[in-house]
């Protein structure tokens, strides 16, 4: 029997190895195919990390949405209501800037996808809901990009309630990291998946408050799970300044690429450039707007210098 690592709280604390444990006793482990299919993501992920972590996770979650339609079935059935199309299970994914949510996001997708009662896996990021550049520019905001008040909170609450009421088709703008921008006119849609993914720095963040001081809705309102991906923050600021580098090494030197000029800069002064974004922008939107919003979350998955998840803390039910 599984023991948690620490008893007296609203959460199950496992440590890493407890946490493996689960992979010996999850069902269907990954098949030879799943492996090279994960791999090509081009995630720099190990396979370990995968097998020992995320697959007892994507475990873990196939077990919430199954629970959750048998309950969204009893309650219609208790409401006299003919059982009315299922809603897509929303799960938040949140964190800092470069934490690895995206990479998270994307291999939970391929993961919950491979189990036969929800095949259908839909990922969006709340970076589609930024301000465009010239919004922020206009709102003396592109210092502030990633903070609350850099998205389009109304547009963004308005998505999640279109998917999770079971609307048909539901759009969402998109965001390219290349442009640094919005990319004008160009829209994702969510078609009435099993899972909605929905990964962003904001995913958690309480309901902005109205001019008349009164609480609007938060955008987990509508989350069936949430999922913290945690780290220190010295960690994440070298995981930012690696992703820099790597771009300054290929992305930047596109034409097209906001940072054009970056690729011009010298490696030290593209080290500086990248610490001084982190010290000016990511790490006090961490500080301020997002490591708060940890507690809210249902699962927190706290991981090492090297990206390797250290413990796990599940809120009890
Ligand atoms: N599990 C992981 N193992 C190794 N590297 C990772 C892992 N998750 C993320 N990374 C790396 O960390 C950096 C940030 O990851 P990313 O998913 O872009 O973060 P976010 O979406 O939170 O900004 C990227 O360079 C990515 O390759
Ligand atoms: C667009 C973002 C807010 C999104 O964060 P991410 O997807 O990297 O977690 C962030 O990458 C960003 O651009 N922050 C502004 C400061 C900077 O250029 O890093």
């Amino acid at each position: 029997m599984l023991q948690p690592s620490r008893e007296v709280t609203p959460y199950t604390e496992l440590d890493r190895a407890t946490w493996a444990q689960l992979a010996e006793t999850t069902v269907s482990p990954l098949t030879a195919d799943e492996v090279e299919r994960l791999r090509g993501l081009g995630d720099e992920i190990d396979m370990d990390e995968v097998r020992e972590v995320y697959l007892p996770l994507s475990r873990i979650l196939s077990l919430y949405v199954r629970h959750a339609r048998a309950l969204h079935a009893d309650t219609e059935s208790f409401l006299g209501k003919p059982a009315a199309t299922r809603t897509p299970f929303v799960i938040g994914i949140g964190g800092s800037v470069a934490v690895g949510k995206s990479t998270t996001a994307r291999l939970l997708r391929e993961l919950l996808a491979r189990w036969p009662e929800h095949p259908r896996v839909a990922l969006v990021t709340t970076d589609g809901f930024l301000w465009p550049n010239a919004e922020l520019e206009r709102r003396n905001l592109m210092q502030r990009k990633g903070f609350p008040e850099s998205y389009d909170r109304k547009a963004l609450l308005r998505f999640v309630v279109e998917v999770k009421s079971g609307m048909d088709a539901v759009e969402a703008p998109v965001y390219s990291h290349l442009h640094y921008d919005r990319m004008p006119g160009v829209r994702t849609t969510v078609e009435q998946p099993d899972i909605l993914l929905l990964e962003g720095l904001n995913v958690l963040q309480p309901a902005p408050r109205h001019a008349d001081g009164k609480s609007g809705l938060a955008v987990s309102d509508f989350f069936d799970f949430s999922v913290y991906v945690d780290a220190a923050a010295d960690d994440v600021r070298s995981w930012y300044v690696a992703r820099f580098l790597k771009l300054w090494e290929t992305a930047f030197r596109n034409p097209e690429s906001y940072f054009v000029r970056y690729g011009e800069l010298s490696r030290q002064e593209a080290i500086k450039k990248a610490e001084s974004l982190w010290d000016g922008i990511n790490g006090p939107n961490l500080r301020e707007n997002i490591l708060p919003t940890r507690s809210r979350a249902t699962l927190v998955l706290r991981k090492g210098p090297d990206h390797a998840v250290r413990w796990v803390r599940l809120r009890k039910l």
